[in-house]
């Protein structure tokens, strides 16, 4: 793979590839859709009350890494249910420790939200 020539159509590909992975994310995902609309409500509160600029990139970051996690989640999730469906303690664990990433990101978004929107 690391020798292959670079070919401009495989990099247009990979980015079809890469949206492809969103746009399954935000149709099959509840989760997403959830968190689609807090960062919608965040970015019109953004434009409501006219943030600043180190504002701007705390609500960025926030839903970058609510989104990016929530995607790694998804990832895991889909990769252990195509090895197996039985139950395993190996498949529980790399579950839940995926969707405590999401908690973690979800919960830092709230803090960053109360941050610029409240305090
Ligand atoms: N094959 C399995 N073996 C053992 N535990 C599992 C297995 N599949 C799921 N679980 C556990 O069952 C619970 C629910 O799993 P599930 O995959 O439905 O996650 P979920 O977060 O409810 O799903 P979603 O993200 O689609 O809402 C979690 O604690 C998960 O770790």
């Amino acid at each position: 793979m690391k020798n292959k020539k670079f070919s401009l159509r495989e990099r247009v590909n990979s980015f079809k590839y890469a949206f492809n992975g969103l746009k399954i994310l935000l149709l099959e995902e509840h989760n997403a859709r959830i968190h689609s609309l807090a960062a919608i409500v965040a970015i019109a509160l953004g434009f409501i009350l006219k943030i600043s600029h180190r504002e701007w990139l705390w609500i960025m970051l926030a839903i970058a890494l609510v989104f990016t996690t929530e995607m790694i989640n998804t990832a895991i999730e889909t990769i252990c249910d195509e090895i197996t469906t039985e139950s395993r303690p190996g498949i529980k664990k790399a579950k839940d420790v995926a969707a405590g990433a999401v908690l973690v990101t979800a919960v830092f978004a709230l803090l960053v939200a109360l941050f610029v929107f409240v305090l």
